[in-house]
């Protein structure tokens, strides 16, 4: 189930539209796709082909279409990390440290499952997603990435350019898409 995990209380809301609610207020987009339209070979497989990652792709174009409208972003693709990423260590280690981005970064997990703590007023607030749920992190908020014990997550990452992608982990660099 996705949750939210607010760290100081210890307070956990299951709920799907409370944590909609919650983290539209900082901007940050949750929302439930489901995985219900993909074949399990899709699903499960974490060596997909050029063929089979657009295939999953396409069966969520009209989704991606309407996010690419509203917020402008140009393309995506397909990231996998489990046990058969190449040093998978040293990306986990990246994804670890608290950064920002200047571009949002979106994720739509097809399979496996991750948390997002998101610092938000201060607090850190973890998000944990998995199979069906959308993210959007908006560019500038600061956060960070974790696998948890399944160690293995499949997302389709939609985004404006790579470049926006590049981790900003120092708070004070308020770079934006601009510069
Ligand atoms: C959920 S994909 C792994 C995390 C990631 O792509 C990132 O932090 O940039
Ligand atoms: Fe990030
Ligand atoms: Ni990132």
């Amino acid at each position: 189930m996705p949750r939210l995990v607010f760290r100081n209380s210890g307070k956990v809301v299951e709920d799907i539209n409370e944590i909609k609610s919650f983290l539209d207020k900082y901007g940050v987009l949750y929302e439930r796709w489901g995985v219900d339209r993909l074949p399990q070979n899709l699903i499960e497989n974490y060596e997909l082909t050029e063929e089979e990652q657009k295939a999953i792709i396409d069966a969520y174009k009209e989704e991606l279409e309407r996010l690419k409208k509203e917020k402008g972003y140009i393309t995506e693709d397909i990231v996998v990390l489990s046990e058969k990423t190449p040093n998978l260590e040293n990306l986990l280690e990246k994804f670890k440290k608290e950064h920002h981005h200047v571009d949002d970064e979106v994720r739509f997990v097809v399979h496996g499952s991750g948390v997002f703590p998101l610092k938000l007023d201060g607090e850190i607030v973890e998000v944990w997603i998995e199979a069906g749920d959308l993210i959007v992190v908006p560019a500038g908020t600061r956060h960070w990435f974790e696998l948890d014990e399944n160690r293995k997550i499949k997302c389709i990452r939609v985004f404006k350019t790579p470049a926006g992608w590049e981790a900003i982990y120092d708070e004070n660099c308020k770079a934006t898409m601009k510069d």
